[in-house]
């Protein structure tokens, strides 16, 4: 009986064992096709017969990084699985997939550690203005100018969308003495929420001295923090962003930094990686990383074999282990 095909668009760095290993269920087949219009030929011929794609975060322009309406209709009848290696799916229209029959999975869990650990390295360093300090000195400038900064100590920390990164932050914070306050569409469990108290998005905005973005994008979170809510923080707030750049309005933000009604941001993602706003460059009160969240060895490995582990399920199961929330009540 011949076994079911499986492509990599991307590359598998850590867990190539467990990549071969797929062999014993799956004919593996790594995408080779180089311009989008030579993939798009090649989904009618060499892959024509695809039933699971193990999909990468990639460059825009590589192809299949984005899988969007078009694309899918190009795809085989045969794929029903589509593996995503990262936290946020924001490239996947997974609307067009529900109505094309494909389901998707992503890798939450196995970024929290990670994404969590950058997401207090940037409170941290916004609270303690940390960016300027270690300018100075390589200026050669030693401390002149620094100013006194803020302890994270009895601050209210705001989680916006509090999931597992969200709540693995809550557990770092606590150790720093803050106190955690979140917003979700809907309020978590008493043991998930773990003594987070609810509110709505209005008081998150209006009562929190730190406010953490860890919602996924989409076209309800796009630009949720603008000038309107960025109005009704209290000033001198500190802003965070581990999940994506768009869900904040950057031009809004840069505005305000100017203005001191926000003091400080840490931000690992921005609106158009990888170009980032001069507004944040030039602002030495922004600390800045270049969306490196999940880049430990032990979370991109746990990141594949999560994929893997979907793929390995979809094949000889017919079901995804971590479906993305949008499909859950049309999986089996
Ligand atoms: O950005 C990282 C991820 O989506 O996992």
């Amino acid at each position: 009986m011949t076994k079911p095909r499986v492509l990599l668009l991307g590359e598998i760095l850590h867990a190539k064992a467990e990549w071969v290993a797929l062999s014993d269920v799956a004919t593996l087949s790594v995408c080779d096709s180089s311009t989008k219009e030579e993939f798009i030929k090649d989904l009618a011929g060499k892959y024509s017969d695809v039933t699971a794609v193990y999909h990468c975060h990639m460059d825009d322009a590589k192809p299949g990084a984005n899988i969007n309406k078009e694309l899918l209709e190009a795809l085989p009848t045969s794929l029903k699985f589509i593996c995503h290696h990262g936290a946020g799916y924001d490239m996947i229209d997974v609307n067009a997939c529900t109505r094309k029959g494909v389901l998707v999975s992503n890798t939450p869990g196995a970024v929290d550690g990670a994404t969590a650990d950058v997401n207090m390295f940037l409170i941290l360093g916004a609270l303690r203005e940390f960016n300027l300090a270690m300018t100075n000195l390589r200026k050669g400038d030693w401390n002149v100018g620094v100013p006194l900064s803020h302890d994270p100590e009895g601050k209210v920390l705001g989680i916006l969308g509090m999931g597992g990164i969200g709540r693995a932050l809550k557990r770092r914070a606590k150790g720093f003495g803050m106190i955690t306050q979140y917003h979700n569409r809907k309020p978590l469990s008493e043991e998930m929420a773990a003594g987070a108290k609810y509110v709505s998005f209005d008081e998150l905005l209006a009562t929190s001295d730190v406010i953490s973005m860890n919602l996924p994008l989409n076209a309800h979170t796009r630009h949720i923090i603008n000038k309107e809510a960025i109005a009704k923080m209290k000033d001198g707030v500190i802003i965070v962003n581990t999940a994506r750049g768009p869900v904040i309005d950057e031009q809004a933000l840069v505005d305000a930094l100017e203005s001191g009604k926000v003091r400080c941001a840490g931000l690992d993602v921005f609106e158009a990686e990888p170009k980032i706003h001069p507004g944040l460059i030039a602002n030495e009160k922004v600390i800045l990383l270049p969306h490196v969240g999940t880049a430990t060895y032990e979370t991109r490995k746990k990141m594949e074999i999560t994929v893997i582990n979907n793929i390995r399920s979809a094949i000889t199961g017919a079901k995804l282990l971590n479906v993305v929330p949008e499909q859950i009540h049309f999986a089996p």
